[in-house]
């Protein structure tokens, strides 16, 4: 059983059958919940590996992630979708949405395959969420014809929709202008002090990292330090 939110045990992740590389050396963390962390750290370092294996969308080679007291091996892939739509949201460089569908039906799409039909709550929400980004002038329209920016805006709408306790972003204002990112920036740092969403973002951004609660620097798959932010 773990104590924290997150609890991570010698974690390692080695790529290739033949040519064996070795990405994640024995990380071992805990994340409570309410955390506003970043993890940093050179191109090529782990980052997105780590968060890849974090969010269950790939495997560990070694080592343990529990989240909220369940140990993620031990789920089967239905339990694993179940289990990431109830506890996990994620935001992502490459959005994941769907062409063919508007800014807003895309935001309700999770919530839709998960519980069928959105209701009209669902679909106000939606809307909020929406507004809450600064895309109320696109929310009918299709993905396709919104810009790099407003995509990732719809993505993270997207991961607010189902409240999820956790949030895993990997460069959520990556392309984004500085006036955006601090919207963004701003936005989420609401939510995690209003719904007490715990946020984990991986980040070439200093200025967003410096405004965190903690920085998890990796460096060759290893963490070399770990800094609570003095306020
Ligand atoms: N699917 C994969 N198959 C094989 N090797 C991979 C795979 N994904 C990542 N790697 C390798 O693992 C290492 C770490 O990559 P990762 O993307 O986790 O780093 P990163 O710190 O997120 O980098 P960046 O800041 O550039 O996004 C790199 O050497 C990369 O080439």
């Amino acid at each position: 059983m773990a104590k924290s939110l997150i609890e991570i045990n010698n974690l390692v992740k080695v790529y290739g059958q033949e040519v064996k590389n070795k990405v994640l050396h024995s990380i071992s963390l805990e994340i409570e919940k309410g955390e506003f962390v970043a993890i940093v750290g050179p191109s090529g370092s782990g980052k997105s590996t780590f968060l890849n294996l974090l969010g269950a969308l790939d495997q560990a080679t070694e080592g343990e992630i529990w989240i909220n007291n369940q140990l993620i091996s031990d789920l089967d892939d239905l339990e694993l979708a179940k289990f990431r739509n109830q506890n996990l949201g994620f935001v992502f460089q490459f959005h994941h949405l769907l062409p063919e569908f508007t800014a807003k039906e895309n935001v309700m799409i999770p919530d839709w395959i998960e519980y069928g039909a959105p209701t009209v709550d669902k679909k106000e929400r939606a809307q909020k969420l929406l507004e809450l980004v600064g895309l109320s002038d696109v929310t009918d329209k299709l993905i396709t014809k919104l810009s790099g920016g407003q995509k990732q805006r719809v993505a993270l709408a997207r991961a607010l929709m189902n409240k999820s306790p956790i949030l895993l972003a990997d460069e959520p204002t990556g392309n984004l202008d500085t006036a955006t990112t601090e919207k963004i920036y701003n936005l989420l740092r609401d939510i995690n002090q209003q719904l007490g969403t715990t946020f984990i973002i991986v980040t070439h951004n200093q200025d967003i990292a410096a405004k965190t609660d903690r920085i998890i620097r990796l460096v060759d798959g290893q963490i070399e330090s770990d800094k609570v932010i003095e306020k």
